[in-house]
């Protein structure tokens, strides 16, 4: 079994991604990690020079990919500029492959069950909640109303056990889903098969997945280097920096700590 490596600072991390730019990959969740946190989920853009970035890096290395709760059309309107970017949306029950979005076809089917989940939310929760259709999921937010998250948390358990679907906890938000496998751990693992380094950047507890699909990785393959950054936050940020090699104190400091991976490659580059 192999034994897991001693901790890297943050520039031998990029040191050792950068020398081996082809097969390293950098992924990214969204909200809360490469966009602000607000009210509004609709309203939400990445935060200044995000996007700028992400196609920067995709142009250097070997694969950057954003692995999202949000439906795959979202993310294809906020990443357009960067073309090179993968996008997985849903937990990655969707991707964009050539423009066009693609469903996990075991996820279809369930497609009228949430529309149904839909209707029952909009009838039986407080219209201080939002209920966001996902049409192959649904988030029930309790942002504008806390108080009511113990309400929002009992219905959704109640209706995942009546309608056999599965429940993702986050920011103020509870969702539920289909209950198929897959979620952004297996994304990562998946899309990390054939690179040696891989970056992910995460706030949320889902995002925890991601980290143990690295950790899971370095652990079956001493060559691999998987390298956590946590974005720190006041609601779940906790548990996951405490699993994390590097943080964030927030979106807005993402787009700096990757200037320097970017500018540590032009670096390299030019000394050889
Ligand atoms: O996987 P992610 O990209 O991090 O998506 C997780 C959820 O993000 C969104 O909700 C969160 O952000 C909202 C906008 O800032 C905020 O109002 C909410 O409280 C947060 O939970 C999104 O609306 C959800 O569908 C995603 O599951």
């Amino acid at each position: 079994m192999a034994t897991s490596r001693a901790p890297l600072r943050f520039a031998e991390a990029v040191s050792a991604t950068v020398s081996a730019a082809r097969e390293s990959g950098f992924f990214f969740d969204f909200d809360g990690t490469v966009a602000p946190i607000m009210n509004d989920p609709d309203a939400v853009l990445p935060v200044p020079g995000a996007v700028e970035r992400l196609g920067a890096l995709s142009e250097l290395f070997a694969r950057v990919a954003v692995v999202s709760a949000r439906p795959a059309a979202f993310l294809r309107e906020r990443f357009s500029a960067a073309p090179g970017v993968r996008l997985f949306g849903l937990y990655g029950l969707q991707t964009v492959v050539g423009g066009e979005i693609r469903n996990a076809g075991e996820a279809e089917p369930w497609a009228p069950v949430i529309r149904r989940l839909i209707a029952d939310a909009a009838r039986e929760l407080p219209g201080k909640v939002l209920v966001e259709d996902k049409a192959l999921m649904v988030a029930l937010h309790y942002r504008a109303a806390p108080a009511l998250r113990g309400v929002v948390e009992r219905w959704s358990s109640a209706k995942a056990a009546e309608l056999g679907l599965a429940e993702q906890l986050g920011r103020m938000v509870v969702e539920l889903k289909p209950p198929v496998p897959g979620d952004k751990g297996t994304v990562v693992a998946t899309e990390a098969a054939d690179l040696t380094r891989a970056w992910y950047f995460g706030d949320d507890l889902s995002d925890a997945r991601a980290f143990e699909a690295l950790r899971t990785r370095e652990e079956g393959d001493p060559a691999f280097i998987g390298v956590k950054v946590a974005v720190a936050n006041s609601e779940t940020g906790d548990d996951l920096a405490r699993q994390a090699d590097f943080a964030a104190s927030g979106p807005a400091d993402v787009p700096a700590m990757l200037d320097e991976i970017i500018r540590a490659f032009h670096d390299k580059r030019d000394s050889r």
